[in-house]
Parts: C-alpha cells; structure tokens; sequence
C-alpha cells in the first residue's frame, strides 16, 4: 500500500496507454516465465493486441514499450534517454557498469576515452591483425573432415577474441595465446549471458537471496574470478609496454580523434580516470563486447549462405570477381567493391539483431505523440520486432538481401531499422564488427562452398540478449574447384 501511494503518479500516468492485466506485486512479470522460443511470441502479442505503444509492468517497473519507429528515433536521440534501464542492472553485476551497460557521467567519460579506437581510421589500421587472424581460420578450417556438419561459431570465435585482443587490446600474438583463462572465457560466456538474461526476465532471481541459492549464482561468481584474472593478466601486458614509450608519444596520441597507435586498454591506464577494479570489469567489457557480437553476425551470415544458396552464388561471384582465385588479404578497398555483401550483413542484422531488445531510464517526463513517458518509467524497445513488423517489411520473416538494394532501401521507412540503435548510446564498435565480420565471410566464401544439413525452415530463434539460434550453426565447407 505504501508503495502504491509513494507512486500514485507512476500508476496514474501507466493508465494512458493500454496492456494486458497485472498481478498485484507481481505486474506482468508472470508472463516472461516461459520458453524462450514463447517470449518471442509474448512481446509480439503484446503489439498485436495493444497497438504501438503498450505498458507493462515487471514488479515495480513501468516498462512502457514503443514500436513506432518515428517516435523511437526521437526518442533514442533525447539527452533525456540517456540512462540504461533497470534491468542492465544484472549485467553490470558481471562486466561493471561502464562503457557498456552503465549511464551518466561515469559511462560518458569511458566512452569518451574509448571513442578514438572506433572510428574508421583506427579500424583501418587493423586489417593486417583481422587477416593474419583469419588466416588461422582458414588453416584449421582446411582440416576440417569432409562433408562433415560442424557448428561454426566454435571456430569463428576464436578469431574474433584473438582479433580484439590484438588490435582494440595491443597484445601480441604470443600474449593473446597466453592470458590467464581465455579459452574458459570464450567457451563459457554465452552461459554467463543466458544467466543474466534469465535474471533479466524472470523476477525471482531479481531477489538476490533467492539468486545466492542457484548454481547460476555459483556459475556467475567463478566467471566474475575468471574475469578479474584474464584482465589483471592484460593491465599487466600494457603497463610494461607503456613503460617503454616516450611521454610526448603518449600525450600526442591521447589527443587524437581516431587512432590505432594506443589501444583502448591503454588509453584507460594512462587517462588515470578508472581505479583498479573499474579497469579490470572495462578491460573485459572491451573484450567481450565485440568477440561475441562480430562471431555471432559471420556465423549467421554463412549459416544464411548455406539456406540460401542462390544468394550464396552472387556473393561468391562478386567476391571472386574482387579478390580473383588467391587467399590473399582482405582491404578496405577490397570490401567497398562488395555491395552484396554489404546488402547481406544489413539484412543479417536486420533478422539477429545483437541488442535484441533495449532499455532507457526516463529520467524527466517526456513527451510524445499520445501523451507522455513518465518519469522513473522504463522505455523498452524491441528491435528485433521493429525488424520484423509486416507494417514495413514484406514478407519480414524471410532473407532478402534485396530490400537492402538502393531502390528499396529508398523506399523503405528509414526509422524502421535502427541495428546499431541511435543517439549517444548507439554502438561504438559497429566499424569494427562490419569490417571484421565482412573479412570473415569474404575470404570463407571465396574458398568454400557452405551447405547446411537442415534448411532455414528448421532455424529457431530466441532472445538472450542478443538474438541466439536454439541449434548452433551447423555448416559443412566444400571446398570449392578453381581456390588455390
Ligand atoms: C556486429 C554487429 C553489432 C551490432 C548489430 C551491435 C549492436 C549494438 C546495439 C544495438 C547496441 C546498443 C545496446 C544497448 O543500448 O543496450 C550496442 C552497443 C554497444 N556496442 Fe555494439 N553491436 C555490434 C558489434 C559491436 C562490436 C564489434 C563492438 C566493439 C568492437 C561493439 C561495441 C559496443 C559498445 C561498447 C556498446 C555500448 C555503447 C554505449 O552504451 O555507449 N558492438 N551495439
């Protein structure tokens, strides 16, 4: 009762927009306690029987939900949505709460330290790491057995962990191979995602006791170890390669708007900004954001290749057209002479969307078309229904990467597709997930044909954070004729 009164505002102002019934104490948080394949289905139902703008309530939290992307794209630009929503929460509890999942002025001044490794002329400067990687790639996936079905994430990973840790990080080969826990890290975190996905979305492990008693919880605390160790192990690198450079290399490059000569993790060291355990969670928040994401976007894209086989024939044709018959590098200017694959990854992140569903504070009452998002709401947002919504795609839930053609990109409404999201919390690594993953598949394509024992009908999707296949993605290479 007291909380009801201490928030009689909140609940008046949840009655302008329409949505299903709430248990007391409990709102609508019943309705997530399913299958993961029927939450999907759940926040589909609630656009189709309450419309473009729908509250729910999880416990305490109003969450108010927009699908109408004009008004997300006002929305996610408003200073005012610069606050990650509660249930981020769960995830800092793993990775901190800086550049990732944290707000305000803390989040902002990693941001900012982060920001020159992004841009284009940083990512420029990592094409030789990104093909020196997936050279290895291509070894190990030569010695794959024939016509044998395998999930390809499993390698692709590994080449997008090394790729991070030896351009964003500054590590040598050598130390990457070496750091403290890394293949544990990489084989065990999209566990450590689905855990706090499920504290996410299911209201019992918000209790912390309750959490405390789980084998989650246990999981969660050795990965939290895993981490500060893997981490300790890359400050330790960079600060002894710090101590050989001169200062006025220092100063001159953390002055500049884009550059690739200092890396993220020096950056932070040498800002001074981050006490020590901060360091530790950014420095695995730098890892881990991009590893999984750019693994996760290759993966689907030649998992997509192998459905599709008549799109998988014009990329192989543009590729080879491109690079010709030898292994060589991937350059930049190589992949701006690429237009279908750039048309295919758009559609990758269209249909897998890696930020499948996203939260803002809404710290000041803002207005919008039909009346306004109070504050201490939560402003959640499914990108992965936006991308799916029949009002602006044909025939949504089928690959085409067509609807990326100049012509119907023209056509389309713009708002519609937001992958990378928009405003001041917009992806910061989106650069360097494109040209990483366009290297991946490029150079895979132009030596293999991918084909795939089971057919995009049988392909099941569900939400954990990022968009995840229920079964892997099982790929077999054949490689192809005239390839050296
Ligand atoms: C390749 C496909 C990728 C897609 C589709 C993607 C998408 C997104 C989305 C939608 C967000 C917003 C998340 C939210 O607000 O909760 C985000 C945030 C972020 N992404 Fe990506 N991402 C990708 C790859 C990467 C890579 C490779 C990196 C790093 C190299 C990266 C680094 C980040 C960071 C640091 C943020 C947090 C930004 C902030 O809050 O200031 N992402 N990404």
């Amino acid at each position: 009762l007291r909380w009801r009164h201490q928030h009689r505002g909140l609940l008046k102002a949840a009655q302008q927009f329409p949505g299903p019934k709430t248990l007391p104490g409990l709102g609508n948080a019943m309705t997530f306690i399913c299958t993961p394949e029927e939450m999907v289905k759940q926040i589909k139902s609630l656009f189709v029987n309450y419309g473009d703008i729908v509250r729910f309530w999880l416990g305490p939290d109003l969450n108010i939900v927009v699908a109408c992307p004009d008004e997300l794209k006002i929305l996610l630009s408003n200073s005012k949505m610069s606050v990650k929503g509660p249930q981020y929460k769960y995830m800092a509890d793993v990775i901190g709460g800086g550049i990732l999942s944290g707000s305000g002025p803390e989040w902002r001044k990693h941001r900012k330290i982060a920001n020159p490794n992004y841009g284009k002329r940083a990512i420029e400067s990592y094409t030789h790491v990104f093909n020196h990687e997936v050279s290895l790639l291509m070894e190990e996936l030569r010695k794959k057995p024939h016509d044998q079905q395998f999930d390809i994430y499993k390698d692709i990973v590994n080449t997008t962990s090394y790729s991070v840790c030896r351009s964003l990080m500054g590590l040598t080969k050598e130390q990457t191979m070496n750091i403290t826990g890394i293949q544990e890290i990489i084989e065990e975190t999209p566990s450590i995602y689905e855990i706090v996905f499920d504290r996410m979305t299911k209201w019992y492990l918000q209790i912390d006791p309750v959490f405390w008693l789980t084998s989650q919880y246990q999981f969660q605390r050795r990965f939290n170890k895993l981490i500060t160790n893997f981490s300790k192990d890359i400050l330790k690198h960079r600060r002894e390669h710090l101590k050989n450079i001169g200062e006025d290399f220092k100063l001159e490059h953390m002055e500049m708007k884009e550059d690739g000569m200092l890396s993220v993790i020096d950056r932070f060291i040498l800002s001074g900004e981050l006490d020590e355990p901060t360091l530790e969670k950014e420095t695995f928040t730098i890892f881990t954001s991009s590893q999984e994401a750019s693994a996760k976007i290759a993966s689907y894209l030649l998992l997509m290749m192998a459905y599709h086989p008549h799109c998988q024939e014009k990329l192989y044709n543009e590729i080879k057209g491109v690079l010709g018959d030898s292994d060589r590098d991937v350059t930049d200017d190589d992949l701006k002479r690429m237009p279908y694959l750039e048309m295919a990854f758009k559609e990758i992140v269209r249909l897998f969307p890696i930020g499948a569903m996203l939260q803002r504070t809404v710290t000041e009452d803002i207005a919008i078309r039909s009346g306004y998002l109070p504050a201490g709401s939560s402003m959640t947002i499914s990108i992965f229904h936006l991308h799916r919504d029949p009002r602006f795609w044909e025939n949504p839930d089928a690959f085409d990467p067509e609807r990326f053609n100049p012509e119907n990109t023209e056509r389309r409404h713009h708002n519609a597709y937001i992958p990378f999201s928009l405003g001041p919390m917009d992806c910061l690594g989106r650069y360097f997930g494109i040209k990483l993953v366009k290297t991946i598949c490029a150079r895979i394509l132009r030596e293999f044909e991918v084909t795939s024992q089971s057919s995009y009908e049988d392909l099941r999707v569900t939400i954990c954070i990022s968009v995840v296949t229920l079964g892997g993605y099982p790929v077999i290479l054949k490689k192809r004729n005239s390839t050296k």
